[in-house]
């Protein structure tokens, strides 16, 4: 469902203080994004304390990021864009930068991706029907060259079996969904798998001690 700026302001800023009560969008990081209904973007502007986010820290933008309205775009509304591009039933993009994300991803400074498996929180993410289902999320190094990320990121993003999220290492977590409700609850899946299996390893450790 794309949606009207109105709208889409008025629920970018009640997923803003969502999110930042979470813990997952502390100081100014984070950004996020919904698809209009004019083929336009509503998209946070840059450097806002995304939890305090009021009507003045959404804007809008075209397809290639240029400010419609006053304010300096997100500084990763190329990556918003991209995500735009390559799934064409996407209409909102979120992008948070929760400790544990952040810790997983620097955990496995080599891996070009972490696998789920068997968990029944793979349910939320839109497709998957059973826990007897493996979900990759791919990882990404950080660049502060956006077309570096979104080169480096795309082939892994069409893979079968990859979540509708990526990790930029050292950074942070993007999602997106066919509405920003989607988009929330593929954000809050990851970042509970990534706390379960964080918790996980803190058990294993304890027995093996
Ligand atoms: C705390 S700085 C984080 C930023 O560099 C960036 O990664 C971020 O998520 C927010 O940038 P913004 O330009 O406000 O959308
Ligand atoms: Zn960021």
């Amino acid at each position: 469902m794309v949606m009207r700026f109105e709208m889409a302001r008025d629920a970018l800023i009640a997923v803003g203080q969502r999110l930042d009560s979470r813990g997952w969008a502390p100081a100014t990081s984070g950004n996020y994004s919904v698809r209009l209904d004019d083929g336009s973007f509503a998209v946070t502007v840059s450097g806002r304390h995304k939890g305090r986010l009021d009507a003045g820290g959404i804007m809008r933008v075209d397809a290639e990021g240029r400010a419609l309205t006053e304010g300096k775009p997100s500084a990763e509304t190329a990556l918003h864009l991209a995500i735009y591009r390559a799934f064409p039933g996407a209409n909102a993009v979120l992008h948070g930068h929760s400790p544990q994300s952040v810790g997983l991803s620097r955990a496995v400074a080599d891996a070009g991706h972490w696998t789920f498996r068997g968990h029944e929180m793979l349910k939320a993410f839109p497709g998957i029907d059973t826990h007897e289902a493996e979900v990759r999320l791919p990882i990404v190094d950080n660049s502060q060259n956006m077309a570096a990320i979104e080169s480096a990121i795309a082939p892994a993003l069409s893979l079968p079996d990859a979540a509708p999220a990526y990790l930029i290492r050292s950074h942070g977590l993007y999602s997106w969904g066919r509405d920003l409700d989607e988009a929330e609850r593929v954000l809050e899946a990851t970042e509970w798998l990534i706390a379960a299996e964080l918790a996980e390893c803190g058990f294993r450790k304890g027995f093996d001690a």
